[in-house]
């Protein structure tokens, strides 16, 4: 398979075997200085985050869709409560509950605290509320769902896991008290899912129904899509998927079948719902139009890559991923392209904007590019892949990657598949928790502040037994030199609140999940 690093280097910009990335001498006199250091404390800046990434931005806001509104569900406090109040009436609740991820509108906030006297966990039990009353309701469903529900109950009640930061509600219509609301952004109405569930009776069988006259559609930000399992890792089939058309074709942009489930609850605490979404958000990171995220792409060194490749086979693939690799570098959800930063070293890149890039765009998201090495394992890693004597590429291994804070600080994520790893470091940056601080105009280079990223002990020794600094010393030593941390006010996304833990949470869970 022909990798994204052939693809740098066919554009002349990185070789990864043959890479020049001696140490800049500024950082080699840094390291002389500070190698004793005891590295400074990151946490105690106001500005600094203690996580990579932000949950509300696993999809971004252009894939916040705008679907028909007739079915919404209803913003009315008493609705919610009503429904809430009413608890499942089913004989085989726990094997008809969908796990299918409804989204929830503020009132269901305090819905749940009526309902939740189940101990420690916040958890609710909402239904949502598209149509008034119970029949209509379940008329919504088509014969062959309702033929599934065998073990005598009609009702479908949804597992509806939240948590405040997941929440986002954008009112649609204020006047009819029609809301879009979003879990994780991740819009969701009613009408675009059929749910359908054979499987209620033992076996775990499923048959999946479709939804007539939804024409699905594959546009380059269609996503999530989750497949062949739910949440828990039920046997189930859930397929959603979305689009951003606009609004002129907002009534064919969705498509989504789902069906309940059986099986094990998954809990509302913070770790299920972030493991819940991995499932989903682990999957399509990728714009369509490069190529596909799962293809084993391990990336190490030049010669390694050639061995595996035919020369024949990788013509083909070149010319396959010519086409692919234009437009967006993996992982950049925006138009950019990597150049040279000549003023941070020899063969030192950066990454370029090549279009405007509103403030608080999504400018980069994970994918399973990405790919995670325990503390244990790096240095075996170093040792399998690359020569003794082959100190460039080592060090540019090291320095492409990053390690997150506690507590996903036990990795080491390498980026050498994604372009992340060339993303450099500003005290001014203009992104931030994968998103644009600020307006960025064509041509600038994307920076962000690497004072965010985890320091531990074992990752300091590896970056200086091999001759460089660690992602926070390169900040701390920015620091040093004057630049003073600056946020543009423009930057408006919150990161003060609580979800510290959750976000580290769901990164551990990502990095485990693409190891
Ligand atoms: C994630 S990489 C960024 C891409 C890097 N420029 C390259 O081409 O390999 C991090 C490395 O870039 C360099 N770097 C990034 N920001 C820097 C800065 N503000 N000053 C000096 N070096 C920087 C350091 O060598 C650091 O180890």
């Amino acid at each position: 398979m022909f990798s994204l690093a052939q693809s740098f280097q066919r554009q002349g910009l990185v070789g990864l075997g043959a890479i020049s990335s001696m140490m800049f001498s500024a950082e080699a006199e840094y390291l002389d200085a500070n190698l004793k250091d005891n590295v400074a404390d990151h946490d105690g800046d106001d500005d600094v985050s203690h996580d990579l990434t932000d949950l509300d931005s696993c999809v971004g806001e252009e894939e916040q869709h705008n679907v028909s509104k007739k079915n919404d569900i209803g913003c009315n406090m008493h609705q919610v409560k009503e429904l809430v109040n009413e608890k499942p009436q089913q004989q085989h609740m726990d094997r008809e509950i969908g796990f299918l991820d409804i989204p929830y509108e503020r009132d269901n906030l305090e819905a749940r605290n009526e309902y939740q006297n189940d101990g420690t966990e916040d958890h609710a039990k909402v239904r949502p509320v598209p149509y008034e009353d119970e029949k209509s309701y379940e008329d919504s469903f088509t014969n062959k769902d309702r033929s599934v529900s065998e073990s005598g109950s009609h009702h479908f009640l949804f597992e509806i896991p939240y948590e405040d930061d997941n929440l986002k509600v954008s009112m649609e219509d204020s006047m009819n008290s029609v809301g879009k609301v979003f879990l994780n952004d991740i819009p969701f109405e009613y009408d675009t899912v059929t749910t359908s569930s054979e499987s209620f009776t033992q076996g775990g069988d499923y048959t999946e129904v479709e939804e007539e006259g939804h024409e699905l559609r594959h546009e380059r930000d269609v996503m999530p899509i989750v497949e062949e399992t739910d949440f828990d890792g039920d046997e189930v089939a859930v397929r959603t998927l979305f689009n951003s058309l606009g609004d002129e074709q907002e009534e064919s942009v969705t498509e989504s079948k789902g069906s309940n489930t059986c099986g094990k609850d998954y809990g509302s605490s913070t770790e299920d719902i972030l493991a819940a979404l991995l499932e989903r958000l682990g999957e399509t990171k990728v714009p369509t139009n490069h190529k596909n995220e799962n293809e084993d792409v391990p990336l190490i060194n030049d010669e390694d890559e050639t061995s595996r490749v035919e020369d024949g086979e990788r013509e083909e693939e070149e010319e396959e991923d010519e086409e692919e690799d234009v437009g967006w570098l993996p992982g950049f959800r925006v138009d950019v392209e990597v150049r040279p930063t000549s003023h941070l070293g020899e063969n030192q890149y950066g990454i370029f904007a090549l279009q405007n890039i509103p403030a608080n765009t999504l400018v980069w998201d994970w994918t399973n590019r990405l790919q995670a090495y325990h503390c244990s394992e790096v240095e075996s890693y170093i040792r399998n892949n690359f020569r003794d004597d082959d100190l460039e590429g080592i060090q540019t291994f090291l320095r492409r990657g990053f390690v997150l804070r506690a507590p996903s600080d036990n990795h080491f994520v390498s980026s050498m598949t994604d372009s992340i790893g060339f993303m450099n470091c500003s005290m001014s940056p203009n992104c931030r928790h994968q998103r644009a601080t600020r307006d960025i105009h064509e041509g600038e280079e994307l920076t962000l502040d690497y004072s965010f990223y985890g320091n531990p002990g074992w990752y300091v020794a590896i970056c200086h037994k091999y001759g460089i600094m660690t992602s926070c010393e390169i900040a701390e030593r920015q620091s040093k030199l004057g630049h003073n941390r600056f946020l543009s006010a423009d930057y408006n996304i919150d990161d003060t609140d609580d979800s510290v833990l959750a976000k580290n949470l769901w990164l551990e869970k990502y990095i485990s999940s693409i190891r």
